[in-house]
């Protein structure tokens, strides 16, 4: 009996929509533009750029190539679109969305080697790098000066990942996310082109003038524009800085605290909220002896005179939800301990159950909504009977519900996603976002279309078509182009 081999749909399309003969053929092409130094072909490095730190399925690109400057994007991108090869970005790989995925295939353009920083103006704090410079190189450069990058995931990601993820983490609420502290980008269009978002030379702290291009290619993933340059604020190192830990005696506690120092208006520049599962995971790994219970790690900047002071008002507005206790941390060793910790959650929670994949939320909701919307998802947690830990930024309203999966386990990651629907559309009826920091990437699509409804979704695609005629742009990524309106 012979037996039929169908061949997959989607590769048939890939056929009929490639224009290049083979990824050798490509491979050679593309040599003969950047050179062979910057182009790889082998498998573990296509496999390595197949995907981020997400549970999301990898797809390997047909090539890797290592960009050494704007020139180079602007002609690989030129090259791609004339082919019509997709061209996915690549920072670090530290997303957590499936950004960097290649379902089509085609080109992985991998920014790590544009790693100068080109310009650093500490009287006007501010500077400007190139896309792979990451978050901590660009700190170790400035350390001299006196100022600071502070926007902190977790991972020492790119700043060009960053600005295309509208990335933020633990000193948000203090100093802004990505969105806040982007001043101006160089950006590569789909057709090769190179523009600034704000005008050639701005870096001016405000502007009037025409469209807001920075904020379209903020958080835009790499569907819009190759970024290759980001001029960034700086902050000043404060001059004190102050930690503190609280547990409470329940999660509900914890968060109501959290909303009355907000409410304050405390100019708090950290407030982290950890359920007991996550501490609990946290004295495992790292070696801590925090108190098993839903706990605030909070931190204040300001200046000698005033850091005790804001330190009081936070211990007796947590003395008044009745906190266990109010633990303040002036050493820095303590201090770094602690949010090493904090940063450390991700690997924390997965060294509970060895082999296991975690998945992450990412809801954030109105600072008034936050003590029903978690008190939501720990009820969540326990009725679909999942190993959930919650972390949160909680002063900004996001947090992260983090699932350790059984990846063999099927039923166990369908009520997993069941979870994750049910807490976005949560988050959505109470006026949120169903992502915070991380993107919509390939798993959020279609919770998109109900946040911003159909029109929204529509205005999105008429300008992704208008940026992106050919979708060679990270195709498949935020908004599914092909499906039509
Ligand atoms: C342990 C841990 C902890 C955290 C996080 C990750 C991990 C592993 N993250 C997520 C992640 O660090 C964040 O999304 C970064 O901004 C990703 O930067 P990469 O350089 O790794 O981008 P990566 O290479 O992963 O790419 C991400 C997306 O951006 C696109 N892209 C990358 N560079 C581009 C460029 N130059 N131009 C255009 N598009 C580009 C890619 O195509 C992809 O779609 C996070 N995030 C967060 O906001 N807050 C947090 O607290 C944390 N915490
Ligand atoms: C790698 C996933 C960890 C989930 C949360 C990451 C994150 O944003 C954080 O704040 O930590
Ligand atoms: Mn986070």
């Amino acid at each position: 009996m012979i037996k039929s081999r169908s061949i997959p749909i989607s590769n048939i399309l890939r056929k009929f929509t490639q224009r290049y003969a083979s990824s050798q053929a490509l491979a050679t092409d593309l040599k003969n533009i950047v050179g062979n130094d910057n182009v790889a072909t082998t498998a573990s490095v296509r496999e390595q750029h197949s995907h981020d730190e997400s549970y999301h399925a990898g797809h390997v690109p047909d090539v890797v190539v290592f960009a050494q400057s704007t020139d180079h994007v602007s002609k690989i991108v030129k090259y791609c679109a004339s082919k019509r090869v997709p061209v996915i970005p690549f920072g670090t790989g530290t997303g957590l969305e499936g950004g960097v995925t290649a379902p089509k295939g085609g080109v992985c353009l991998d920014l790590s080697r544009m790693d100068k920083v080109l310009s650093v103006n500490a009287e006007d704090f501010d500077c400007t790098v190139q896309a792979g410079v990451t978050r901590n190189a660009l700190n170790t450069y400035i350390r001299d000066t006196g100022l600071q990058f502070p926007i902190d995931p977790g991972a020492n990601a790119s700043l060009g990942g960053m600005c295309a993820t509208s990335a933020s983490g633990t000193m948000a609420v203090r100093y802004g996310t990505m969105r806040e502290n982007v001043m101006n980008l160089e950006v590569v269009l789909a057709d090769g082109s190179i523009i600034k978002t704000a005008g050639l030379k701005g870096r001016s702290r405000k502007t009037s003038s025409g469209y807001n291009l920075t904020n379209l290619f903020v958080g835009q993933e790499g569907t819009l524009g190759i970024i290759t340059e980001a001029t960034l604020k700086l902050h000043a190192i404060p001059e004190a800085v102050l930690a503190a830990v609280a547990p409470f005696k329940d999660l509900r506690a914890a968060v109501n605290a959290t909303v009355a120092i907000m409410q304050s208006g405390l100019p708090v520049a950290r407030i982290e909220f950890l359920d007991e599962n996550m501490v609990d995971a946290c004295n495992r790994f790292s070696k801590l002896n925090l108190d098993v219970a839903p706990t605030l790690f909070l931190e204040f900047h300001g200046s000698n005179s005033n850091i005790e002071a804001q330190g009081r008002i936070a211990e007796e507005t947590c003395k008044s939800f009745e906190c266990l206790k109010f633990t303040f941390a002036t050493e820095t060793d303590r201090r770094n301990e602690l949010w090493k910790a904090r940063h450390n959650v991700w690997y924390a929670a997965h060294a509970l159950r060895p082999g296991s994949k975690g998945y992450s939320t990412d809801v954030c909701v109105p600072i008034s909504a936050l003590p029903d919307m978690i008190q939501f998802a720990d009820n969540e947690v326990k009725r679909l009977q999942l190993l959930g830990l919650t972390i949160g930024h909680v002063g900004d309203g996001n947090f992260h519900v983090i699932l350790i999966v059984d990846p063999n386990d099927f039923e166990e990651i369908k009520r997993v996603h069941d979870f994750a629907t049910i807490l976005a559309k949560e988050a959505l009826r109470m006026n949120g976002t169903i992502t915070g920091e991380h993107g919509i990437g390939v798993g959020k699509k279609q919770l998109l279309i109900d946040e911003f409804g159909l029109h929204g979704i529509n205005t999105m695609k008429i300008i992704k078509k208008a940026l992106d005629p050919l979708n060679i742009l990270n195709p498949g990524k935020i908004i599914d182009i092909e499906k039509g309106f």
